[in-house]
């Protein structure tokens, strides 16, 4: 491929490369100095303490698959002593507050200790090695305890979760859903499905995401429900199902809860106890992993789960290691779109970028910005119907949108391994966000770049995003580090309702784009009308042809 431009617009946009000609130049130069400074990181040591992936070191080249393990290569399995677990724990920063189960060595004793499938090992071939999370989670949760797991964003809590369950159900069976994993979004929970369907190859594993469609398919066929294994489903959702009979929870044995620390905030914490509340069956086995865990979230946690063993990797509500964190202070709003077409100028925007914003209006604004600037560019947040979220999500999987505009709904769990820049256009309104947000780049070991802008107005909660960056092993100036802290009421506050800012469009000076969004939103208000539309039209079509069945039942008999 010729320049960085082709490969951003091969899926055939028209892209005016002469009137972006000084772009262009731009962004090729800046991506040999990329690649450079890759390899600067490369060669740069993480602080020892901090190196989580040990020997993957962190590169943002993809990890290579392991070469495939015959089985006869297994060698026998000899636990180790409860020194040398602590020592081993020692050195991946795992901290457990129960000795139960001695921490795997390596994927190989997945097999050896836990007596893993050959289809299962196969699957994880790629897998070089497991991650102090996975080392430690995965025997906990194979001998039935509950297990709490705070580990860091990328580090790999969704396989941590999705190995034992898979290895403890064992077969497929015709006995209803036997394990529930309940995700903060759809998003999520898709990706999730994904995971588990590369992993589970080789079973035919059923697994279901609660949706509206297939909602009405368990209601109205029962026999249907006999034919799932693994639910997947967002709170609400299955909380609405439980209460109007469609799914039987009684014979769930595995409940899993990802992002659990979003899930016990209020809002969504009298979901999840409905759903607790209907998994009734008496070895039900719990497990919340999380990447950030505030402690009054904590004591809800500890309250649900049974003789919990608790997992801290790391230090707590730390960012990924790998991601090279920095504030710039933009001073007020009409800064911000000026310090962004710098980067851009600077080569710093090298994709795919994901740039967080505090709400809609402002995701649809400033995309409405960004359009005019040629840039390649989507916008995703709760407004969005679920097929432009999906269809958006996969075009920034694959390269083909390479700036994406996003609300906090994309804040959490989405794994898009290549992302470079994460750029905080609004201040995010708790350090948990902050996290998680960051957390986008630098996953599995790779290296990423964050950059978050601030302005007067956000000055006050400063400190907290700069303890999150000190926690994470970044250089931050020393006048940060002497800032006041935000107090407790200034927190919550910010928490409940973020900063009221000048738009996107009057800090830019174009009033133009207002009109863009009102026609964004009538645009994506007929769009729902439609889908109404169609459903409404569908269901009348599926009652006439029932209908239509037993009049002709009835003639035949
Ligand atoms: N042992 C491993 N070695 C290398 N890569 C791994 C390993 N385990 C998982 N990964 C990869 O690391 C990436 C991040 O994993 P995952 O999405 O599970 O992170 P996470 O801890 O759940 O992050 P978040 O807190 O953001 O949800 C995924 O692409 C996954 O395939």
């Amino acid at each position: 491929m010729s320049d960085a431009f082709s490969l951003l617009t091969k899926s055939g946009t028209f892209f005016n490369k002469n009137k972006f000609n000084n772009d262009i130049k731009l962004f090729n130069k800046s991506q040999r100095q990329d690649a450079q400074q890759v390899n600067q990181h490369d060669t740069q040591q993480l602080p020892k303490d901090l190196d989580f992936f040990g020997d993957l070191k962190h590169s943002d080249k993809p990890v290579k698959p392991a070469k495939q393990q015959s089985e006869t290569q297994y060698t026998q399995y000899t636990p180790p002593t409860i020194d040398e677990s602590n020592k081993l724990r020692k050195q991946m920063h795992v901290n457990v507050s129960d000795n139960a189960q001695p921490p795997l060595r390596s994927v190989q004793e997945l097999k050896t200790a836990l007596n893993f499938e050959n289809y299962l090992m196969r699957n994880i071939s790629f897998l070089n090695e497991l991650t102090p999370v996975q080392s430690q989670a995965i025997p906990l949760a194979c001998s039935d305890r509950d297990v709490l797991a705070v580990a860091p964003t990328g580090s790999g809590k969704t396989l941590a979760y999705l190995l034992p369950l898979l290895h403890t159900l064992a077969q497929p069976k015709k006995e209803g859903f036997r394990a529930v994993i309940i995700s903060p979004t759809r998003e999520l929970a898709q990706q999730i499905r994904n995971e588990l369907a590369r992993v589970g190859i080789g079973r035919r594993w059923r697994v279901s995401i609660l949706s509206k469609a297939n909602q009405a398919t368990i209601k109205s066929d029962p026999s249907t429900r006999s034919k799932h294994d693994i639910l997947i489903s967002t709170p609400l959702r299955l909380k609405h199902a439980i209460e109007s009979e469609e799914v039987d929870l009684s014979n769930v044995r595995n409940l899993i809860l990802d992002e659990a620390d979003r899930l016990l905030e209020m809002g969504f914490v009298d979901q999840v106890d409905t759903i607790v509340g209907a998994c009734s069956h008496p070895s039900l086995r719990k497990s919340l992993f999380t990447a950030t865990l505030p402690a009054s979230v904590e004591e809800i946690a500890q309250n649900i789960l049974r003789l919990p063993v608790r997992m801290l990797i790391g230090r707590k509500d730390a960012a990924a290691q790998g991601v090279n964190q920095k504030l710039t202070y933009v001073g007020r709003e009409d800064g911000k779109l000026l310090a962004l077409r710098q980067l851009v100028q600077e080569g710093q925007m090298k994709p795919p970028v994901l740039i967080f914003v505090q709400s809609v209006d402002r995701a649809n604004e400033l995309f409405n910005e960004l359009v005019y600037d040629g840039v390649r560019v989507d916008v995703i947040h709760g407004e969005r119907t679920p097929a432009q979220r999906d269809d958006v999500v996969r075009q920034f999987r694959r390269g083909d949108v390479w700036v994406l505009i996003a609300t906090d709904v994309l804040a959490r769990g989405i794994d898009v391994q290549a992302i470079n820049l994460v750029l905080n256009y609004d201040f995010p309104q708790s350090p948990a966000s902050y996290v998680h947000r960051v957390g986008r780049t630098g996953r599995a070991g790779r290296v990423g770049q964050a950059i978050t802008f601030f302005t007067n107005d956000d000055a006050p909660y400063l400190k907290s995003v700069v303890n999150v960056m000190k926690s994470s092993g970044c250089d931050v100036p020393e006048w940060m580090l002497k800032l006041k802290k935000p107090s407790s009421n200034q927190r919550k506050a910010l928490k409940k309702r973020p900063i009221e800012r000048e738009t996107v469009h009057e800090a830019a000076g174009t009033n133009v784009g207002r009109e863009d969004v009102r026609k964004h939103k009538q645009i994506v208000n007929a769009s729902k009308r439609r889908k109404v539309a169609n459903e409404v039209k569908e269901q009348d079509q599926h009652q006439e042809q029932d209908q239509e069945h037993k009049h002709s039942d009835d003639q035949s008999r």
